[in-house]
């Protein structure tokens, strides 16, 4: 029996020495092989503040154009590059978790920290919470709302009809803005907010000394109020129900059809299902995760069709045209749009495609078994994402990355075309934690500006100038000042 011991024990020994090896093998083929600013691989502080300087998805696609589809951007983070691995890392099972980058961006509610569900990191929680709401956004549900957005329309055309007739510059980016949604709070705005979760984000274990600290909310009780998220959220709520001092939701019209009245409905009726928590965190979770980002999708849609007249062209006369055989309503339907006006429908998705309302990494932990991609060892633990930026402009899927270029989406082949709209469906994340306000942002953006440019000439007041950009993780854009003029009469409602 003896030898046969032996030969267990120094098998054993050697199996772990052979197991160290080859785990100390793969962290250092890690650290050491895989490519990226020197700086980067010791310390987070580069990170920081290239994330700081707001030009990160610049930086990005530069290192991923210089070192391939795997670089180091941080000592334990890395970026990837190859499409192949999206359903890798955004899958459903969520076995790739979300970092610390994200809980930094809870809502905070009668002095607690809420995780919501853009900010949780546990699979469990998400499931259950994502659950409760998710009939809300689904697009027949969003579709049977349609009226409501139309009214939106209308008025917003009524407004930017007054810069037309005075013929004054109109700022039409900060117009998109107040469209999408109106947060307009004399409180930290969303980019302040956006800004410090950026920036902490790089450094999340600070974020408990800062503005996480417990303290905070005890020492100032009045923080709550800066934060303009809520104050919108709040106000929006009381114009039509109120919230009572112990923070209960009373008096909510349960008969609408909005995501107000559809959760006040679900409390009433069975307030296990639903709570006025859940209500106030839902609803203030899609104004910091909607507005912003429907907003640079828009203005990226009119500054792209400004600066290619060639585009705007095709894409009026394409409106012209529907608008002549009377296959438009007033204000144009979002299934008016998908299916007669298909140049508009390339244009925003290239519209998206070079300017991708997320900018910085959608970062996840490597599972604890470490995972193989573009043929680097990525231990586990390790953080990986994917940017949005550089995907979209990769160059086996489009030819002229940088070029604004409908007409690519217009001639694609169809296994082609698949490939390439996986690629902009990033724009919206993936797998279990893809964006649950998609329907709503497409439908908004598939109308509204169908409707801008069947109504107004729109042009850039300054056409010689680029416009600002600023990534704070979303790139939000500056400077899109524009000229109105009424195009024929005003379509009939
Ligand atoms: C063009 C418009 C939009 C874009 C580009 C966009 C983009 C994104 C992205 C990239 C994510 C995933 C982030 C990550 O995994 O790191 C996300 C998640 C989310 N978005 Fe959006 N979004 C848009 C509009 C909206 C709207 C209108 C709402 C709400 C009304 C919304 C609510 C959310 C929520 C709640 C999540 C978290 C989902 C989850 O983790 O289950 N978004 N969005």
């Amino acid at each position: 029996m003896a030898p046969a011991t032996n030969f267990t024990k120094d098998h054993l020994l050697s199996q772990i020495r052979h197991l160290e090896f080859k785990y100390l093998w793969q962290l250092l083929a890690a650290f050491i092989l895989i490519p990226g600013p020197t700086l980067a691989a010791y310390t987070k502080f580069w990170r920081l503040y290239d994330v700081w300087k707001g030009q990160a998805h610049i930086t990005a696609i530069e290192l991923h154009r210089k070192h391939g589809p795997v670089v180091r951007i941080g000592p334990n983070h890395v970026s990837i590059a190859d499409p192949s691995y999206i359903p890798v890392i955004y899958n459903i099972k969520e076995n790739y978790i979300k970092s610390a980058f994200y809980p930094i961006q809870s809502t905070s509610w009668n002095k607690k920290t809420e995780m919501n569900i853009f900010s949780t990191q546990d699979p469990a929680f998400h499931r259950s919470e994502r659950r409760k709401i998710a009939s809300a956004y689904s697009l027949p549900n969003l579709l049977e709302s349609e009226t409501a957005m139309d009214s939106c329309i209308n008025l917003f055309m009524e407004r930017l009809d007054e810069y037309a007739l005075n013929q004054k510059p109109i700022d039409l980016g900060t117009w998109l803005q107040y469209f999408a949604f109106d947060v307009r709070q004399k409180a930290w705005s969303i980019e302040q907010i956006l800004t410090y979760a950026a920036l902490c984000g790089q450094v999340p274990e600070y974020h408990k000394f800062l503005l996480g600290n417990p303290i905070f909310n005890a020492v100032i009780p009045a923080a709550e109020t800066w934060n303009a998220v809520l104050v919108f959220t709040l106000k929006v709520i009381n114009t039509r129900a109120s919230i009572e001092h112990n923070g209960e939701l009373i008096n909510a019209d349960a008969g609408g059809r909005d995501m107000l009245s559809q959760w006040a409905y679900v409390k009433s009726s069975d307030p296990l299902k639903m709570n006025t928590r859940d209500i106030v965190v839902g609803l203030s979770t899609n104004v910091f995760a909607g507005s912003d980002t429907t907003a640079i999708a828009l203005r990226s849609i009119v500054y792209y069709l400004c600066k290619n007249p060639h585009c705007m062209a095709k894409v009026v006369q394409e409106i012209d045209g529907a608008d002549e055989e009377g296959k438009l309503s007033t204000p144009i339907t979002y299934k008016e749009t998908t299916t007669v006006l298909p140049y508009f429908c390339a244009v925003l998705k290239e519209a998206m495609r070079l300017h991708p309302s997320v900018g910085l990494l959608m970062e996840r932990h490597v599972p604890a078994e470490g995972v193989e991609m573009s043929g680097r060892f990525i231990p586990g633990g390790t953080i990986v994402g994917i940017n949005p930026w550089v995907i979209n402009r990769d160059k086996t899927m489009f030819p002229d990355p940088d070029d604004f270029k409908p007409e690519g989406w217009m001639t694609a082949a169809e296994g082609q075309l698949r490939q390439m709209d996986n690629i902009i469906e990033l724009n919206f994340g993936g797998g279990a934690r893809k964006c649950i306000g998609r329907n709503m942002s497409m439908i908004e953006m598939h109308k509204v500006v169908p409707q801008l440019l069947r109504e107004f000439t729109v042009e850039l007041t300054h056409p010689e100038k680029k416009w600002s950009t600023c990534n704070h993780w979303f790139v939000q854009q500056g400077d899109l000042i524009c000229s109105l003029t009424r195009r024929a009469k005003k379509p009939s409602q």
